[in-house]
């Protein structure tokens, strides 16, 4: 918890400001019973009605103090924990932006959700209900029990074994129910994770006619849930009756023994009344501050996995001294590149070596899992290379600024994603002053001209999340036009004409080569067809070596592995 009580500190005047508050509140509580004795033993008990009014107002006047003060110190620790908790989410998703994908496969998406979300909002809590406690426990029971001697000394005897007795109890409580909350934190991640993870493969459930079975994992991970839930709360059920049985014990003790000293005339009948709310009110601190012990564990969980965000140095980094490449061409170059991924066994591409031109269409093929996509998720520096180098206009990627790495990159992934909002934003994601002309343009070499110029919308027609309101063969020309919108120096085309007919890939490929014709495009590919009129075609083993490198016509003599692709897509004959 400590390495996050730094994000308080822009708000130290408003906790200062809630502390005093508080501290206002908690003294104004510690006088009125005070004050309710004295109109009991001065005013009622020797019907002094000037006295009865007089201190009555006194009180009337504190407590308008203490309703005042407690309305300001809520206000103000609020307004502390909303902006701390507001901060703090912020950092987190600063640092996750800050992720490479490979601390991204680390620590998974549904997880850095709920530690930006669920954690981020236990950590808060605990913040607030620890700014109240710290402050009200200490003076309501110190205060409490020096006002509780004023009022009879004798009978503050009686809190010696009172405290005690309700302390222990409440310990054996906690002592049953903390590591129960522990657990429960645990499984609340795991219903929340089966959760996620089946509404996200809602249509594959369907699908595979599934829902009775994965319906009945989900039960499993709730009944495991609930079962803890129930626990706590038996415990709970059991535990609190007991601590108002003991309270309510110690209150009729107390009347009990108070009775005979009023009856001796030991002790006047108002600070009876007193001393009873003053044994309350330190009992019910004593409780307070017990339940932070419950909120503690749950609190320093969710802070442990905060931090391990906030602690985690991004894989990929900026470069202490960035190059920037004299001429910006393009000219990508692959020197002796292997890379293995980080809890792999082996590497999955290894000794690559080639260059891809400005002008040029650079064709990647292989066999799914040769590890094509890894190749050109290098580009952009979504993983660092494990040995050997990638170099933009002869400066390695390493050492230039990831932003200029970036920018000059426009990438079609294998996976179209749209993000919810408009066409237009989506089309002006990678250049955000794009013109209408400028993205009616992309759209037409996408082939997405037709149908968005049907839409009644047209470049305002709405998106949805991940860009589900469009078929597979819309988003994916639409995640081109995107690419083109950005004017980049090096294409990539990550398998992004899957989706798209032969007809309507031909025409996308044809009204490319004007767009690119002074670009680096890299296309990786499934269907032979896409590269056949590649400048050069790099074919990558099962093994992520190069197998060839050369032009259809020269790889169909020379590589057996590019042979064996093309064959089993299209007859020998056609192929030459
Ligand atoms: N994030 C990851 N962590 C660990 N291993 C991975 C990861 N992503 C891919 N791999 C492994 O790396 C290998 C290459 O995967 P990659 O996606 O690059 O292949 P590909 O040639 O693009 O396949 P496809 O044609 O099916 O898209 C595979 O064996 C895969 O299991």
């Amino acid at each position: 918890m400590k390495h996050l009580v730094k994000y308080l500190k822009p708000y130290y005047k408003e906790i200062i400001f809630a502390i005093l508050l508080l501290i206002v509140q908690a003294v104004s509580n510690l006088f009125l019973p005070n004050l309710n004795a004295k109109i009991i033993n001065e005013g009622i008990a020797k019907g002094d009605i000037q006295y009865i009014i007089h201190t009555g107002g006194i009180m009337l006047l504190a407590t308008l103090l203490l309703a005042g003060a407690a309305i300001l110190a809520s206000y103000f620790s609020s307004k502390v924990v909303t902006s701390y908790s507001r901060d703090l989410r912020r950092e987190l998703y600063y640092k996750v932006l800050s992720f490479s994908k490979q601390d991204f496969d680390r620590f998974g998406t549904a997880s850095l959700v709920t530690r930006n979300t669920n954690d981020v909002h236990q950590v808060q809590m605990f913040v607030l209900t620890l700014l109240n406690i710290m402050i009200m426990a200490p003076i309501m029971s110190i205060g409490g029990i020096i006002m509780a001697i004023r009022q009879d000394v004798v009978l503050s005897s009686s809190i010696i074994i009172v405290v005690p007795v309700i302390a222990l109890i409440v310990f054996f409580i906690m002592r049953k129910t903390v590591p129960l909350f522990k657990t429960l934190q645990k499984k609340v991640d795991k219903v929340n994770q089966v959760l996620r993870e089946k509404l996200m493969g809602i249509r594959v459930i369907r699908a595979f006619v599934k829902d009775d079975y994965e319906a009945r994992r989900f039960d499993k991970a709730n009944k495991d849930l609930t079962q803890t839930a129930l626990k706590v709360n038996r415990i709970m059920a059991l535990g609190i009756p007991l601590i108002m049985l003991a309270m309510n014990v110690t209150s009729l003790a107390i009347t009990w023994f108070g009775g005979i000293r009023i009856d001796s005339g030991a002790m006047p009948i108002g600070n009876l009344t007193a001393f009873l709310t003053y044994v309350m009110e330190i009992l019910i601190s004593i409780m307070m501050a017990m339940t932070m012990f419950i909120m503690l564990p749950r609190a320093e969980a969710s802070a442990e996995r905060i931090n391990e965000i906030l602690h985690t140095e991004p894989s990929v980094k900026e470069p202490k001294s960035p190059k920037i490449p004299s001429e910006r061409k393009g000219v990508l170059a692959f020197k002796d590149v292997s890379f293995q991924y980080a809890d792999a066994e082996a590497p999955v591409l290894s000794k690559i070596s080639f260059t891809a031109l400005p002008g040029q269409t650079t064709a990647i093929v292989g066999s799914t899992g040769s590890g094509k996509s890894t190749l050109v998720h290098l580009i952009p520096r979504f993983y660092d290379v494990t040995e050997g180098k990638i170099e933009i206009d002869g400066v390695d990627i390493r050492e230039m600024p990831l932003e200029l790495v970036r920018d000059m990159i426009g990438l079609v992934p294998q996976k179209s994603y749209l993000f919810s909002g408009t066409i237009e934003s989506n089309l002006r994601f990678g250049k955000k002053d794009a013109t209408e002309e400028e993205m009616w343009h992309a759209l037409e070499i996408a082939q997405a001209k037709n149908f968005v110029s049907r839409l009644p919308e047209k470049l305002k027609a709405p998106v949805d999340q991940g860009g589900t309101n469009f078929s597979g063969g819309q988003r994916q020309r639409l995640c081109i036009a995107r690419a083109i919108v950005k004017r980049p120096t090096i294409y990539i085309f990550d398998d992004s004409f899957s989706a798209l007919d032969n007809k309507t890939e031909a025409k996308v490929r044809e009204a490319l080569k004007d767009e690119t014709k002074d670009a680096t495009v890299i296309i990786v590919a499934q269907k032979v067809s896409t590269v056949l009129t590649a400048d050069q075609i790099v074919v990558l083993s099962d093994k992520g070596t190069i197998a060839g490198i050369g032009t259809h016509q020269e790889l169909l003599k020379s590589c057996e592995v590019y042979q064996e692709i093309v064959y089993s897509q299209i007859p020998k004959e056609e192929a030459v």
